[in-house]
């Protein structure tokens, strides 16, 4: 009796310190073995402060930065991003200046299709997951699926919605090749998920901060009307010629450096990789702030935080110079999947709203951007739309 609960004991004590390790390795070892290895590459910072690191700092820059909407300009990065902003005007330069991220013609020497690999999850990366309200959402879509795949299972059509067309042709393939193929019931639920958030909440809010800009800028919103109604008069757009409509486009593509929906795309490395110079054990959270590149003088001149569609007049490459410095739909293998579905989306919708309203802000908005997932106007977009 004795010897079993000695080695109960033991085994007990030895359960204790594998997990006792574990939580060691994983609150203090591994994070300050990540921070050697990227220090020892030139990279500075504050030092990893347990739990929480500089999440609370982080949060209070946020909170005073939203606290009150800003006077009506275009720079917004700080308040939208204050951490960020301050990290790399901390870091960033110090690196630049001891010549570990060397910049020829203010060009990062990250390749394009280096960040392009970089931004893969293929090649290991994958995104943050956000567990909080995962849970709530997947429960909710179940339930849609179920529904659907109950009704196409009784003989009723699929629907040509997206999800009809994702069931069915997923349905398919189980059919011809086996249960092997084809996506469980979980990739169903991520694919509806991705595409309501990716599709939804973007191209809304490239409409509100385009409906918010046009109202500021009442030149470019006559000129895009002109535009319009040269092209359709006061019938319904026609979808094939909605790809006529240049002046539409370059004001979208300005609003999408200036105020662009994701400001910050994220990275995990789930592997050992490497980027230009830098090695990058994994485990390294990765951001890549679209917002601050967009808003760059030394990329885009000194009138970089006026709204100026016209840098746009010959297409996105000839305004950036062939540099990847405007990525408002991500770039690389994940680049935005409903890229040109969202700029006719956003096209249709807008010249509708040109072709029968004029607007303008109401005396009760006050400008203040701020993150909300995707870039939102924090107090309203208070308009006041005019029938024409
Ligand atoms: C103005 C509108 C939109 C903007 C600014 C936008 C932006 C983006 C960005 C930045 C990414 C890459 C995220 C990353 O790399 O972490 C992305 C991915 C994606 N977007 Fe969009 N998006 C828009 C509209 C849409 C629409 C309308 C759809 C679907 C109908 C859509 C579907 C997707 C999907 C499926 C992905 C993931 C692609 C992949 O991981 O392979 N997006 N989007």
């Amino acid at each position: 009796m004795e010897t079993l609960l000695s080695s109960l004991a033991l085994i007990s004590c030895a359960v204790a310190l594998v997990y006792a390790w574990r939580i060691l390795n994983w609150v203090w070892l591994r994070p300050r073995k990540l921070e050697k290895i990227l220090r020892q590459q030139g990279f500075k910072g504050n030092s990893y402060k347990l739990f929480f690191g500089d999440f609370n700092e982080m949060k209070t820059m946020t909170k005073e930065a939203k606290s009150k909407p800003m006077t009506f300009s275009h720079e917004i990065v700080p308040r939208v991003s204050p951490s960020i902003l301050k990290t790399v005007e901390n870091y960033v330069v110090m690196r630049k200046e001891e010549g570990y991220l060397s910049f020829k013609k203010n060009r990062p020497s990250v390749s394009w299709k280096r960040f392009a690999r970089f931004t893969s999850r293929d090649r290991g990366f994958c995104r943050p997951r956000r567990d909080g309200i995962v849970r709530e959402v997947e429960l909710s879509v179940l339930g849609i699926v179920n529904k659907r795949m109950k009704a196409i299972k009784a003989g009723e059509t699929a629907g040509d919605d997206l999800l009809g067309l994702l069931l069915e042709s997923n349905l398919k393939e189980i059919e011809q090749h086996g249960n092997k193929f084809g996506m469980s019931l979980k990739e169903v639920i991520e694919e509806c998920k991705l595409f309501y958030f990716a599709g939804q909440e973007t191209t809304s809010t490239l409409l509100v901060w385009t409906m918010i800009l046009l109202s500021k800028h009442k030149d470019w919103q006559d000129r895009a009307r002109d535009e319009v109604l040269q092209l359709f008069g006061r019938d319904k757009p026609d979808y094939q010629e909605l790809n006529h409509l240049k002046i539409v486009s370059m004001i979208f593509h300005e609003v999408l450096r200036l105020y662009p929906p994701g400001v910050i795309l994220n990275r995990i490395t789930m592997k050992e990789s490497t980027l230009g110079k830098v090695t990058l054990p994994a485990g390294v959270q990765l951001l890549m702030p679209a917002v601050l590149l967009h808003h760059d003088r030394k990329i885009w001149g000194d009138d970089a935080e006026e709204f100026k569609p016209e840098r746009f007049s010959e297409g996105v490459s000839k305004a950036t110079q062939g540099q990847l410095v405007y990525f408002p739909f991500g770039w690389g293998p994940r680049i935005c999947l409903g890229q040109s579905f969202a700029m006719l989306e956003a096209k249709l919708a807008m010249a509708m709203i040109l072709q029968h309203y004029s607007f303008e802000l109401s005396p009760s908005y006050s400008h203040a951007p701020a993150t909300v997932i995707t870039l939102q106007p924090q107090h309203g977009a208070h308009l006041i739309l005019r029938k024409l």
